[in-house]
C-alpha cells in the first residue's frame, strides 16, 4: 500500500475517535475455495467508520487507495450481509465464467471492496434499521467492474429488507434506483442487476430472491411512462430501477398526480448515480437528477457516484447533489493518471480563446436543439461531447487537467495517435480498416474478424462515412457497418446493438452515445474519426476496447486509433501528457503541434500539393496541405479503388467543417 494520504490518516484518527471496535468476521474459506476471500478477510471492514456524532466533513473528502484495495473507511459486518455477498459472489462468478477459465481469476477488484464495505447495508439482522451509514463517489478506470461494485450492496439490502417484510403485502416498494445517462446503459445495467438478483441465495427465511424486481425505465421503445407505472403496480415486491433521469423523473411526477392510494412507494435506500460526470455535465440530465433526488431523498438512503472520469467542472454539482444528505461521504479514487503538466502562457492563452470560441458556438448550438417539454422522458446525454450544454466542449486547459480526475486507460490498450489532416480521414479509415483486418488475417489466434467502433462526433459525419463505406466496392467483405446515434428510432438501436453485439456485423459507426459504460466483451479496437473534446471522453471511448482482454490468449492487443486533426492543437499538449503517461507511443508530429503550432513539422515536409489534387477545399484541408502527413500507409497504390473518391473525399471535409452548426445529436 502506498503512503496513506493526508486525508487518509485523518479519516483513520477520527474512526478511533467514535470508539467503534474493528471486528473482523471471518469468512468459510471452505465454501469459497475459489474467491480470494483472504483478500475481503484482510481488507474488508478494516477501516474504522464515522462516529455519529462526527461533524458532517465536505462532500469532497478523499480517501485515496492503492490497486490492494487497502484504505477502507467503516469497520461493520453481518453474518447476513457477508452471507449473502458471499452467495452473490460465488454465484455470479460461475456465470460470467468463460469456459477454460479459471474462477480463481475472479478477484474482488479494489472498487468493489471499497463500494461494498461503505454501502452495504449494516449487519445486525435483527435490527430494524438496515441503513448504512455513509456516502460514496467511486471513482476507478473503465471495465474495473464498478457495476458489481454498487449493485451488490443495493441488491442484498433489498433481500434483506425482504426478508423483513410483511408477508402478504402487496405495496411495490422501490428500494433502489441506478440513473444513467443513455438507454443502451440503462438496459445493460438492468440486466447485470437481474443476474445479481438471480445469484442471491434462494434458501433464505423467505423466498430469497423472487420478490425482488428489475425493471429498466428508459424511453424510445415500445413501453410509455404509464406502461412502466402499471408494471410497478402490478408486480408488487422490492424493485430495483434502472433508468434514464427524463424517464424516471416523468413515472414519479404521473405518480405523484395520479396516486392516492400508495400502491407505489418510492423511498430508495440507494440512489447510485452512474457515469456521474455525465450526468452532471449536461445541464438537462442534471436538472431531471436534481428534481429525482429532491423527490426521493430521505434520511435512510445513501447516494453514490461513480464514473472512471472526475472532472472539475461538475465538482459543484455533486456537491449540491451530495449536500441532499445528511451521511458524511466517502471519495474512493482508484488508478488515477498523473499528468505532469508544463504550463506555457501562450498556449493558456489559445485555450482561453478556443473555450470563449467553444462556448460561443455552443451556446449557437444549444439554440438549435433546446428540446421540447414534452417527451422530455426521451431526452438522454447529447451524442458530441462538443455539444454539452454547459459550454464545456474541449474544455482542457491545463489546470483542469491537473485537477480533474482521469482514471488510468487499462495498460493493455495500444493507443496510436496519428496527426493527420481533416480532408483525408475518409481515407484513412479506409487504410486503418485495411491493416487491422490484414493483421487479423496474418494472426493464428483471430479466426473471426474483431468488432471494432468507429467514433464520430456529428451525426451527419457519421451518416456520410457509412455512405461512403456502403460505395466500397468490398463493402460487405470488409466494411459492412451498422449506426448508432440518437436519430435512430430506440428499436433500431437495439437491434444494431445486438446484431454487433452477436457478431453479425463486426463494425460499429456511433456517437458518444457508445462511448460510456457500455460491455460488449469482444470489441478488438476502437477508431476516434473524429477525436473527442476532451479527456474524460477519451478515456470512456479507450474503455470500450479489450475489456475481457487475456494477456495469455496470445490475441491481438485491442487497439485504439485516434486521428488528431490540427485544428485540435490548443489540446495537443493535454494529449501529449495523458500519452506519456500511460506510456504511448506519441507522434512526432503530435508533438510538433505542442512545440511550435506545427511550425517544426511543417518545415521538415516540404510544403505538398493536395494529394488528392487541385486546391484544398477549405480552410481545414489548406492547412492539412502544409502538415505533416501521418499517413505511413501508401494508400493510393495500395486502395486504387479510392483514387475514385477524389472529389468525395473533399466533400466529406466539407461535411465535417460545416456541421457543427446542423444535425446535431439532440439526445
Ligand atoms: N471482480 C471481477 N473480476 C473479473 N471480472 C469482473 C469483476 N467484476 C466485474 N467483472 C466483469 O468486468 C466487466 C466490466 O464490468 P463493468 O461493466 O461493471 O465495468 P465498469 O467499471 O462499470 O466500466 P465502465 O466505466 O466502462 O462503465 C463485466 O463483464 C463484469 O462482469
Amino acid at each position: 500500500m502506498s503512503e496513506a494520504s493526508p486525508n487518509q490518516k485523518r479519516r483513520r484518527g477520527r474512526g478511533k475517535r467514535g470508539g467503534r471496535k474493528n471486528k473482523k468476521r471471518h469468512l468459510n474459506d471452505e465454501a469459497t475455495p475459489t474467491t480470494s476471500w483472504s483478500a475481503l478477510e484482510r481488507d474488508w471492514f478494516a477501516g474504522s467508520s464515522a462516529s455519529s456524532d462526527d461533524k458532517i466533513p465536505d462532500p469532497l473528502t478523499e480517501t485515496d487507495v492503492t490497486d490492494n484495495g487497502e484504505g477502507s473507511t467503516r469497520s461493520s459486518e453481518s453474518m447476513d450481509t457477508l452471507e449473502h455477498l458471499r452467495h452473490l459472489w460465488v454465484n455470479f462468478c460461475k456465470k460470467r465464467q468463460r469456459p477454460g477459465k479459471q474462477s480463481q481469476e475472479w478477484q474482488p477488484r479494489p472498487i468493489q471492496l471499497q463500494a461494498w464495505s461503505i454501502l452495504m447495508p449494516p449487519n445486525d439482522a435483527s435490527s430494524s434499521k438496515r441503513t448504512q451509514t455513509c456516502n460514496m463517489i467511486g471513482l476507478s478506470p473503465t471495465a474495473s467492474g464498478k457495476t458489481l461494485a454498487f449493485g451488490a450492496p443495493m441488491v442484498i439490502g433489498a433481500n434483506l429488507y425482504t426478508m423483513k417484510k410483511q408477508p402478504g403485502s402487496t405495496t411495490t416498494i422501490i428500494y433502489g434506483i441506478v440513473l444513467v445517462p443513455t438507454r443502451e446503459l440503462a438496459l445493460q445495467v438492468a440486466k447485470e442487476l437481474e443476474a445479481m438478483v438471480s445469484s442471491l441465495p434462494q434458501n433464505t427465511k423467505t423466498s430469497g430472491s423472487s420478490s425482488i424486481r428489475v425493471l429498466a425505465c428508459c424511453g424510445g421503445g415500445s413501453q410509455s411512462t404509464q406502461d412502466h407505472i402499471d408494471i410497478l403496480k402490478t408486480k408488487g415486491g422490492q424493485h430495483l430501477i434502472s433508468a434514464t433521469p427524463g424517464r424516471l423523473a416523468d413515472i414519479m411526477e404521473k405518480l405523484g398526480r395520479q396516486q392516492q392510494d400508495k400502491e407505489i412507494i418510492i423511498r430508495p435506500r440507494y440512489l447510485v448515480m452512474d457515469e456521474c460526470d455525465r450526468l452532471a455535465g449536461n445541464v438537462d440530465l442534471a436538472q431531471q437528477v436534481t428534481a429525482i433526488l429532491n423527490a426521493c431523498m430521505s434520511p435512510d438512503a445513501s447516494l453514490a457516484f461513480f464514473s472512471a472520469t472526475y472532472p472539475q467542472k461538475v465538482q459543484e454539482t455533486w456537491k449540491e447533489w451530495m449536500q441532499l444528505s445528511s451521511k458524511r461521504c466517502a471519495m474512493i479514487r482508484v488508478d488515477a493518471v498523473s499528468m505532469e503538466s508544463n504550463n506555457n502562457n501562450k498556449h493558456n492563452r489559445k485555450m482561453q480563446k478556443m473555450e470563449s470560441d467553444n462556448n460561443q458556438q455552443s451556446q449557437n448550438d444549444d439554440a438549435a436543439k433546446v428540446p421540447a417539454k414534452e417527451g422530455a422522458e426521451d431526452k438522454e446525454e447529447p451524442a458530441d461531447d462538443s455539444q454539452e450544454d454547459d459550454g464545456t466542449k474541449k474544455q482542457t486547459t491545463k489546470d483542469a487537467v491537473k485537477n480533474d480526475f482521469l482514471s488510468r486507460i487499462p495498460a493493455y490498450l495500444v493507443q496510436t495517435l496519428h496527426v493527420c489532416s481533416e480532408h483525408k480521414k475518409p481515407k484513412k479509415l479506409i487504410t486503418t480498416l485495411d491493416r487491422i483486418r490484414k493483421e487479423e488475417q496474418a494472426s493464428q489466434y483471430h479466426r473471426q474478424k474483431r468488432l471494432g467502433v468507429v467514433f464520430f462526433g456529428r451525426i451527419k459525419t457519421l451518416q456520410y462515412m457509412s455512405n461512403f463505406l456502403k460505395k466500397q466496392p468490398s463493402y460487405n467483405k470488409n466494411y459492412a457497418c451498422l449506426e448508432l446515434h440518437s436519430q435512430l428510432p430506440q428499436h433500431m438501436r437495439n437491434k444494431n446493438m445486438q446484431t454487433f453485439q452477436s457478431g453479425r456485423v463486426t463494425l460499429l459507426l456511433a456517437t458518444d452515445i457508445a462511448a460510456r459504460g457500455l460491455h460488449v466483451s469482444n470489441i478488438g479496437f476502437v477508431i476516434n474519426y473524429d477525436f473527442p473534446g476532451n479527456l474524460e471522453q477519451y478515456v470512456h471511448r479507450c474503455g470500450r476496447a479489450g475489456r475481457d482482454h487475456d494477456p495469455d490468449a496470445g490475441r491481438l492487443p485491442p487497439t485504439i486509433y485516434s486521428f488528431f486533426t490540427r485544428s485540435l492543437a490548443p489540446m495537443a499538449p493535454d494529449v501529449v501528457s495523458l500519452l506519456e503517461a500511460c506510456k504511448a507511443w506519441v507522434d512526432p508530429n503530435l508533438l510538433a503541434l505542442v512545440n511550435d503550432d506545427g511550425k517544426e513539422a511543417r518545415s521538415k515536409n516540404k510544403p505538398k500539393h493536395d494529394q488528392d489534387g487541385g486546391k484544398p477545399a477549405s480552410r481545414e484541408d489548406k492547412a492539412g496541405a502544409n502538415e505533416v502527413d501521418e499517413e505511413q500507409f501508401s494508400d493510393e497504390d495500395a486502395f486504387p479503388e479510392l483514387s475514385a473518391q477524389k472529389i468525395v473525399l473533399k466533400r466529406a471535409s466539407n461535411v465535417s467543417d460545416a456541421s457543427s452548426s446542423s444535425g446535431d445529436d439532440s439526445d
